[in-house]
């Protein structure tokens, strides 16, 4: 046998340092990070948050350092030799008995990580160079190999002493609860937040779990969970009258472990919700036992080597993950279990509650004296008959009542939910906790929206060079059958067709808007009577209209790039991501004034100095939310593309400026982080 040396392997930032020698079989070593060595790579080529040295070579020992099949004891000896912080707790062999990794304390103690590096053995030629230069010869990651070059490049970078602002300033273990996380499920928003946001957070140093239902379809989408194998693990959670098994799938993906909970229930066609005959009836069922085993998952995984444990922060993301922190506080910490945890509330819609009949508490495995805080009454005016008193369980409301601290995706909706208006019958639950409430603004996926560099468009632009939008819309109208005229405003609407959406207001805008010169595309699926009048529009105006009735990412990317204005009279939009979207993409959103909306777009004012001398403004805000409002907006916004061309190449320049990543929200996730643990638990 062969061995391999890595002569020193620091690793700074996360507290390991650590010194060590392996033995391995020939050519290969073959180990992972439990916080993900490739994770570890490309945040220290964005962040610099870690340094790294690396030496290695084959054959004899080097620099005092021995190496046998289990050299793991003289590594030990050598660290506590030479005094270098870090423990190493031993190795970890696979079936043959070569060693595939080595587990290490944090220099603090308060953590432990697997390491595991893939180190190709070096060309015996190159030996002393690289040992002297300091740089391994290459390193094998699980998805692909970074070249030499590309290594001494980071390095080079990174081995740069000092504070890095964007990593956390204490690193926690995250557990989002979601009932979608894009790309294996999205029907809206929630999917690309809890798709987006862990990943952020994960760069920033943090522990970051996402669980989720493994959504089975029977077709060829499934393929979205190839990569995520079962995790051997199965549990018994008792609710519906009896114990119902779930078991777990796993996959470690861009630092992220992404948890999926498997059970029959999750296997159907359709969408997470429901089908073409609506929501599914058994969603209390389905979403009590994700809480269930969300609860359990920091527990009994042990992902990468060793669990979440207790000390953990829930993000508990809309109703379907409420029960979590009721079930905290309910059946684990009278026991002990989770006194160290916390949960925040992510109110992504406050419209969607999870209420059922009160008769269906007895179903979601709680004790019967927590019935309270779930107690829902409707008011007389909601009720179905005279004999109807009213009473459910509302789920949302137990979240509300029991979670350390709640957040929305903007600071607008954040205070729209304790409003009679935008509370939807929570707003004096919700005024209660106003001081534990705030908003942050979501933040996009600014590598999957680039119109830089965006696969599913039909040229790239930038900032500096627009001519591609112009290409966008081109073959975006032929796309559509639509006539290519370079000059006609294209107006693009994409969401759901739900009453959140101001549909009717489009609707009933549409024969005035469309008796101008314009054409307007629209992308979504919903409410039936909204996709039947899409259909109809398209079939009156053949030149002008067209309604793709679907769910299309593609699609969407082409919308957002080939559009000049992108609509949106959002009845209320806790945050709202499209026109996020629309102002990286040079598209001109014309909103309702609401919500996230209203903290996102500013009107465009021709008479102020901006920075650019163009006025100020990435778009148009109305209110109130009426056909004429709107159409009085749009014919601002139209008036402005025909005659005043600089002025509208000054909003499209200034939306596509605007910094809407996913870090800064991240960072100001963590200031709420820690003032959920400065607070003993609520509950
Ligand atoms: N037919 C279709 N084809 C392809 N893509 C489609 C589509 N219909 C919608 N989408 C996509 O789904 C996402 C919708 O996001 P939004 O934030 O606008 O709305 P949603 O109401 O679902 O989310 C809720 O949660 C999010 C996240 O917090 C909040 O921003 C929002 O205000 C709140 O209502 C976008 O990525 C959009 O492109």
């Amino acid at each position: 046998m062969e061995s391999l040396s890595l002569q020193s392997f620091h690793v700074k930032g996360l507290n390991y340092r650590s010194k060590f020698n392996l033995a391995n079989n020939p050519s290969e070593f073959r180990a992972i990070n439990q916080v993900g060595f490739d994770h570890f790579l490309r945040q220290r080529c964005k962040r610099l948050c870690f340094s790294v040295r690396c030496q290695s070579f084959s054959g004899k020992n080097e620099g005092g350092v021995s190496s046998s099949a289990d050299g793991s004891s003289s590594a030990i000896e050598e660290q506590r030799n030479e005094g270098h912080f870090g423990q190493l707790i031993g190795p970890v062999k696979d079936a043959s008995g070569s060693i595939v990794s080595f587990n290490l304390y944090s220099q603090s103690g308060d953590g432990k990580s697997n390491v595991f590096l893939d180190l190709e053995k070096p060309n015996e030629n190159d030996k002393e160079e690289k040992i002297s230069s300091g740089s391994p010869s290459s390193f094998v990651f699980e998805r692909g190999v970074i070249k030499e070059s590309e290594v001494e490049k980071i390095l080079e970078e990174t081995i740069v002493e000092g504070e890095d602002k964007t990593v956390a300033k204490s690193k926690l273990s995250v557990v989002f609860v979601t009932a979608e996380a894009a790309p294996y499920s999205k029907t809206g928003g929630l999917g690309d937040v809890c798709g987006s946001l862990p990943i952020a957070l994960a760069e920033r140093g943090h522990r970051v779990m996402v669980i989720a239902p493994r959504y089975i379809h029977g077709t060829a989408a499934d393929k979205v969970y190839a990569g995520a194998f079962d995790a051997n693990c199965r549990i018994k959670v008792n609710c519906f009258g009896g114990e119902q098994e779930v078991a777990f799938f796993h996959q470690y993906r861009d630092g992220v472990d992404w948890v999926f909970v498997d059970h029959p229930s999750y296997h159907r066609p359709g969408n997470p919700y429901g089908d073409s005959f609506g929501a599914f009836g058994d969603n209390q069922f389905r979403f009590t036992l994700l809480c269930h085993a969300a609860c359990e998952a920091p527990l009994v995984l042990p992902l990468g080597g060793y669990t979440y444990g207790e000390k953990c922060l829930f993000l508990v993301n809309d109703w379907h993950a409420g029960l979590v922190p009721v079930l905290l506080a309910a059946n684990y910490r009278p026991y002990g279990v989770y006194k160290d945890a916390r949960s925040i509330l992510v109110i992504h819609n406050l419209s969607h509650q999870g209420v059922e009949p009160a008769v269906t508490y007895d179903n979601l495995g709680l004790p019967p004296q927590w019935y309270g805080p779930l107690e829902w009454v409707f008011p007389e005016w909601a009720r179905a008959h005279e004999l109807d008193k009213g009473e459910a369980v509302n789920i949302l409301k137990g979240a509300v009542v029991t979670a350390d601290r709640i957040l929305t995706v903007s600071q607008g909706y954040s205070w729209e939910i304790t409003t009679v208006e935008g509370g939807y019958g929570l707003h004096e639950l919700l005024t209660s906790r106003k001081f534990v409430i705030n908003g942050i603004i979501n933040g996009i996926n600014v590598s999957e929206w680039d119109p830089s560099n965006d696969a599913h468009i039909a040229a790239p632009y930038s900032i500096d060079d627009l001519s591609g939008k112009a290409e966008c819309k081109a073959a975006l109208q032929k796309e559509l059958g639509l006539p290519v005229k370079p000059d006609c405003p294209l107006i693009g609407f994409i969401g759901r067709l739900d009453y959140q959406k101001g549909i009717d207001i489009i609707q009933a805008a549409m024969p005035e808007l469309l008796g101008d010169d314009v054409q307007f595309v629209m992308l979504g699926t919903g409410v039936a009577k909204y996709e039947s009048w899409m259909r109809e529009t398209e079939a009156r105006y053949k030149d002008k209209f067209r309604g793709w009735v679907g769910f299309s990412v593609p699609i969407s990317h082409r919308i957002t790039a080939g559009c000049d204005i992108l609509l949106m009279p959002s009845r209320f939009e806790p945050c709202g991501l499209n026109q996020l979207y629309a102002m990286r993409y040079g598209t001109i959103p014309v909103v309702h004034s609401t919500g996230g909306l209203r903290d996102t777009v500013e009107t465009y004012n021709p008479y102020a100095v901006g920075p650019d001398g163009s006025g100020t403004g990435t778009g148009w805000g109305f209110a109130p939310l009426a056909k004429d409002s709107m159409l009085s907006a749009l014919r601002n916004g139209l008036k402005t593309y025909r005659e005043y061309k600089g002025s509208w190449l000054g909003l499209m320049k200034r939306g596509m400026q605007q910094d809407f990543t996913w870090d800064s929200a991240a960072a100001h996730y963590e200031q709420v982080f820690e003032w959920a643990f400065t607070d003993p638990p609520y509950c």
